[in-house]
Formats: structure tokens, sequence, C-alpha cells
């Protein structure tokens, strides 16, 4: 469980994000949504503890952040960024390893454990045959993969994932957000995704969050958030919404030539 109270995030002395009060329980998947620029990924940093809120606090397992001893916190919440700089000759299957760091003083655990651990999320990424390249020659899809990867090794009950599917080919885009989806509902883990994909994130997500980029913000579940009337208020476009095979594809609307 995930809770922020009164959260507020300022770049600038531009706000950001004002008093967000905002639960994400286990077995829930929320999309943030909003413009460029209009405070996604600093409030994933701040949600995974990389930046200080502005005001107001985040809460994991009830206890602030900051109340976290650090190997304690990464046992809670991995944390996926937007941009990446690989480290220098490692191999795919090391970067995953890596993420196991957080267990490797627990005495019941040994590295045979860690191991399967890495391995399975290398399988569940579709990059198992990738595991003894090196990171640096893998194509920007796989390598992304391979984050995702290690994100999943680090075995925590909260997901922070910041534009998971940048990159990703249209089937490991539909595999991956079905992936966060099953670990939902299945081992009831809580997920955070930032993405642009207006129609993955609304197969995967069970909540929306959205960002209005003035402060504002609308949470809730997915049928009541992403509304076109909302949705086109938040990203500055009108949105409209067809249904197809029982599913709601959203669209950017056409516009005249008048417009
Ligand atoms: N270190 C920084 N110094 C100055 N401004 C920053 C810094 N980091 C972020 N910003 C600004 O804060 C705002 C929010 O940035 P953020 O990366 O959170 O947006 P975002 O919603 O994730 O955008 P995108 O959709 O482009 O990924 C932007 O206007 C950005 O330029």
């Amino acid at each position: 469980m995930m809770q922020t109270a009164s959260l507020s995030l300022r770049i600038r002395g531009r706000l950001l994000v004002d008093a967000l009060d905002w639960q994400v329980r286990p077995g829930e998947c929320w999309c943030v949504i909003g413009r460029n620029g209009a405070g996604k990924s600093t409030l994933l940093r701040t949600l995974a503890g990389l930046r200080e809120p502005d005001s107001g606090c985040v809460r994991v397992g009830g206890r602030e952040l900051a109340a976290w001893p650090l190997l304690e916190l990464a046992r809670q919440r991995a944390y996926l960024p937007q941009a990446r700089n690989d480290a220098f000759g490692y191999c795919a299957i090391e970067t995953v390893l890596a993420a196991r760091h957080p267990y490797q003083d627990m005495r019941y655990w040994d590295a045979e454990q860690d191991h399967q651990r890495a391995y399975a999320a290398l399988r569940a990424l579709d990059v198992e045959a990738l595991a003894q390249r090196d990171i640096r020659t893998l194509s920007g899809g796989e390598r992304q993969r391979v984050a995702i990867a290690a994100a999943l090794a680090q075995d925590t009950p909260l997901l922070l994932l910041d534009e998971p599917a940048n990159a990703l080919d249209l089937a490991h885009q539909v595999g991956v957000m079905e992936l966060m989806a099953n670990l939902c509902r299945r081992d009831n883990k809580s997920i955070v995704i930032v993405s642009h994909d207006l129609n993955l994130a609304h197969r995967a997500s069970t909540h929306a969050l959205l960002l209005m980029g003035d402060g504002r913000w609308i949470a809730g579940e997915v049928a009541d958030a992403m509304k076109p009337p909302v949705l086109s208020a938040c990203l500055g476009y009108p949105i409209e919404t067809v249904q197809h095979g029982g599913r709601t594809i959203f669209i950017p609307a056409q516009r005249s030539h008048h417009d």
C-alpha cells in the first residue's frame, strides 16, 4: 500500500502537483497521464524516494519514505526510470542480478534462488536468450525489456514504471502491459505506470491519475477518470472514443480544415 498525503511538487516555482491525497492499494494498477512537462516523472521520482516532496509526504507500508532504511525500501519498491545510462561492460543477466542486491544480506536466501529469480524475470520479458549479451550491444527495445526484468527481479510489492512500453514493438508493448495487469491481479502487486498510450494504459489499468499540468489532478477508476472530456482537458487535444469488440478505443478527434 502506498499513500500520498497533501503531496505537492514544484519545480522552479511552478506548481506541478497540488495537495495530492492518493492511495494505491494492493491489486491496483494505476496509469499516470498528462502532457509533456506535467510532472509525471517528477511524481514517480518522488514516490520512489529519489526526490524530496516540496510539501506533504509519501508513505509506503504505512511508513514515511524517509523513515525506511534504504535496503529495506529496496525490498518495498522498484523503480524504472525513463532514461538510463547503462553501465559499461555488463551483460544482461548481471544487471538483473544486481537488482537482487537488497536480498543478499538475508541468511535464508541463497545465490541459486537469486539466479532463478533473475532468469525468471528475463523469461517473463522474453529476453532470456540475451542473458549473456553485453547490455550496450542490445537494441533499444531489448535493453528496455532487460531493465523491466531487473525491476521485476527486485521482487517488490510496489512497482513504479516510467514509460515501460517506450521503444517496445507492438507485441511487446501489449505483452508488458498484460504482464503488469497480471502481476496486480494474480500477485496483488501495486503498480504505477506512466504512459502516453491511452489504449495500452486503459487496457492494463484499474485506475488512472490525471495530472492537469497546473497542480490540479484527477484520480479514480479508469471508467470514471478516463472519460473523453477530462482526458481532452488533461491532454489539451479533443479525444473521442469508439467501441470495438467490447473494447473502448481512444482516438484523437478529427479536426476540420477550418479549425
Ligand atoms: N532538474 C530540473 N530542473 C529544471 N526543471 C526541471 C527539472 N526536472 C524537471 N523539470 C521541469 O519540470 C517539469 C516536469 O517535468 P517531468 O519530467 O516531471 O514531466 P513529465 O510529465 O514526465 O513529462 P514527459 O511527458 O515529457 O516525460 C518540466 O517542465 C521540466 O522541464
